[in-house]
């Protein structure tokens, strides 16, 4: 299976290195352009990929376009492949923020297209994405399973409406930034405390992972597991009270409010 992407920035390298890492493609399976050459092509030559001429010769050698570039060029970028795409027809997969699947028909003009809009997180590097899909009318059973697995291979997928993908933005595309600042804020306080910034901060990574994959794994609320850690008159209780003074949960979900708001812009 022939790769291409349009764009070379944090998102497309991420899903790259994840899918070569886990063995899913290899690198000579992947077509890349980007803005600027001294960009794509020094990670093309690390990587093993086909650094292509310009965004039409990735569409030209790929049977699955990934579209990684930010929303304000988005659209000038599918006129630009508009032609080979037509005469291609490949599957177009869009990482694009805020742009419709009939909205990148419309910027490719060709209502045909191939389309599928998926929104994943920069986890997918290490195996441990979180991505949604949503296939387009155009797109086959087969086609849709095939990119599915790629994701599957790199985390988890579920399949959403298109409606839904500002708050998956919230939840999943946009929060592991925020999850690396609540991480930096409890290694921060260790480091007050006297410990060194280094096992500051791993200790607290590893309870947040180890956290994680208790919420995952068990069968209660996560509501429920915090009980069960707050012992009667203990330290943890102090501390959660303390937070909720300080608007802890308000200012988590005020955060995803502010990001569902500016993803439906
Ligand atoms: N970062 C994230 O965690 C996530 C991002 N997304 C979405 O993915 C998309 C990409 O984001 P991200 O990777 O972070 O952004 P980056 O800014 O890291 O990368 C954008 C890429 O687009 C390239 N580019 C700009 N103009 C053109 C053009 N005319 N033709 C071809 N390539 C071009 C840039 O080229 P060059 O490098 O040469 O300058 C760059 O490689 C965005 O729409 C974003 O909303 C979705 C989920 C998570
Ligand atoms: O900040 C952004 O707009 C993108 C979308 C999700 C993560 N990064």
């Amino acid at each position: 299976m022939k790769l291409g992407f349009i764009g070379a920035g944090n998102m497309a390298r991420a899903i790259i290195n994840g899918l070569i890492a886990e063995q899913k493609i290899s690198g000579e399976d992947v077509y890349i352009h980007s803005a600027h050459k001294s960009s794509y092509e020094s990670y093309a030559k690390e990587k093993g990929l086909n650094p292509c001429e310009s965004n039409s010769d990735v569409v030209k050698n790929a049977e699955i376009v990934f579209l990684a570039v930010k929303p304000i060029v988005s659209k000038d970028v599918l006129e630009e492949v508009s032609t080979e795409f037509e005469r291609k027809n490949p599957v177009l997969v869009s990482m694009v923020t805020g742009v419709s699947i009939a909205e990148l028909a419309d910027a490719l003009h060709f209502p045909a297209a191939k389309i599928i809009r998926i929104m994943p997180n920069v986890n997918v590097e290490i195996g441990e994405g979180m991505t949604a899909l949503k296939a387009g009318k155009k797109v086959t059973e087969t086609e849709f399973s095939e990119v599915t697995d790629l994701f599957d291979s790199i985390g988890k997928t579920t399949e959403m409406e298109e409606k839904d993908f500002s708050t998956f933005v919230a939840l999943a595309g946009s929060s592991p930034a925020y999850v690396y600042l609540f991480i930096d804020a409890m290694s921060r306080s260790g480091v007050k405390y006297g410990l060194n910034k280094r096992q500051a901060t791993e200790i607290a990574a590893q309870a947040v992972l180890g956290s994680a994959l208790k919420v995952l794994e068990a069968s209660k609320s996560p509501m429920d597991l915090v009980d069960d850690v707050c012992s009667p008159g203990g330290t943890t209780v102090a501390g959660l009270l303390a937070m909720e003074e300080y608007g802890f949960t308000t200012s988590v979900i005020k955060g995803l409010d502010a990001t569902v708001d500016k993803d439906k812009k």
